[in-house]
């Protein structure tokens, strides 16, 4: 009883990744500035191996960006959906979506820059 459960929530699990994946790859392929910032945090996490500075806050901050930016793509089709013609509150809500995604790239930056450069400093001045 409880294994059928088990079985049948893994199953759902799967379904709903499945799904997820879906969203990631329609967005990859529909949105610039997703493309744009999954390379741009592939990029930083390299660094960061490579640097040998701590994964843990480039790897939040990269991860809070591309979420944010997921959200605003939901957010901007929703919209569209709703609203195709154009309304104040269509374009607070885009804008305030997209403002989202900027503020969280903003700290990402600063949570780069503070992680990543003093090690790439050490670096330079050792070399
Ligand atoms: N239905 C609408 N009503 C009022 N203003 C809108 C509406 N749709 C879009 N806008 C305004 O035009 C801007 C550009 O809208 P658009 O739909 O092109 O999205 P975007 O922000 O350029 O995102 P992307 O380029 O990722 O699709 C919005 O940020 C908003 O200010």
């Amino acid at each position: 009883m409880r294994s059928d459960g088990s079985a049948w929530n893994a199953r759902r699990w799967w379904r709903s990744a499945g799904f997820a994946w879906a969203g990631v790859r329609q967005a990859y392929r529909t949105q610039a500035n997703f493309r744009i910032e999954c390379w741009a945090a592939l990029l930083a996490v390299a660094v960061t191996l490579l640097l040998g500075a701590p994964l843990a806050p480039v790897a939040l901050a990269c991860a809070l960006v591309l979420s944010l930016e997921l959200v605003n793509t939901a957010l901007e089709a929703t919209v569209d959906l709703v609203s195709p013609e154009r309304h104040p509150l269509a374009k607070l809500a885009k804008d305030a979506a997209a403002a989202a995604v900027l503020v969280a790239s903003a700290g990402a930056l600063l949570v780069a820059a503070g992680t990543l450069l003093p090690p790439l400093l050490r670096l330079l001045r050792g070399a």
